[in-house]
């Protein structure tokens, strides 16, 4: 199940996160040079961006340092507001300027199956055999219980081989590229940021109900070595036993 860290609304929660994450880049560059971090994109983060992107965490984290991937994307072009990448891009990158050669985007300016394979590639390059992948991973969990683009009903929740995978996702009407629980479960820490009450009684079902991934595909992170997080608020919280 992970540990849980409960605040109060979305502005604590995501000042709390902010903290963390910056202690944690922290640690982990006293033993090796790039910190690897894995956003997330829908509506949660967007407050956690804009935090770490002012001070005191645009001058104390050492941003030409970090390493940029996306744990999803839709596939819609840059330019679009559903683009997770874009979001990223506003709301961090862009003003702590992270170096664009840090920055790997799930690219959407060609085909899914494409992008998924270049991406797939990319990661394989990057951790070249290492038993751990990323230092961190930032994930979201949909009202419905859908983390990245594994969402309820979909083959990729139950993905074994590949990394990085597409599929078309009829119920929007778009393609998607997502990384996929193998990859994921060998990063080093994973956080899940959920707030509200339209999360409460599926955070539940996740965390405290049966394993029914096909319903609640967030219940397949589940990190072999590394940590698991859930910073979740009280609006969130509601429905867990106390
Ligand atoms: O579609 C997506 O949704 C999830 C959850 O988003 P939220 O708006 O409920 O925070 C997100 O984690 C994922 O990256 C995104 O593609």
């Amino acid at each position: 199940m992970g540990q849980l860290h409960i605040a109060k609304d979305a502005v604590q929660l995501s000042a709390d996160l902010a903290e963390w994450i910056s202690n944690y880049i922290k640690e982990v560059l006293t033993k090796k040079d790039r910190f690897t971090f894995v956003l997330s994109g829908g509506s949660t983060p967007k407050l956690l961006y804009t935090l770490l992107s002012a001070k005191p965490y645009s001058e104390s984290i050492p941003w030409e340092k970090i390493h940029f991937f996306w744990g999803d994307e839709r596939a819609v072009p840059f330019e679009d507001s559903r683009n997770n990448a874009k979001m990223a891009y506003e709301e961090l990158l862009d003003k702590v300027g992270a170096k664009a050669e840090n920055i790997h985007v799930m690219r959407t300016d060609i085909g899914p199956e494409e992008s998924a394979a270049e991406y797939e590639k990319i990661l394989k390059q990057y951790f070249d055999g290492e038993e751990t992948t990323f230092d961190f991973v930032l994930l979201g969990m949909g009202d419905d219980g859908h983390t990245l683009s594994l969402f309820p009903g979909t083959s990729v929740i139950h993905e074994k081989d590949a990394w990085v995978t597409s599929f078309f996702l009829a119920a929007q009407d778009m393609y998607r590229i997502t990384l996929t629980a193998p990859v994921v479960n060998h990063a080093a820490a994973v956080v899940f940021l959920a707030v509200g009450t339209g999360k409460s009684e599926t955070l539940k079902h996740v965390l405290e109900g049966e394993f029914e991934p096909d319903t609640y595909p967030s219940q397949v992170i589940k990190p072999a070595k590394g940590k698991l997080l859930w910073f979740i608020d009280e609006a969130a919280a509601a429905a867990l036993k106390a």
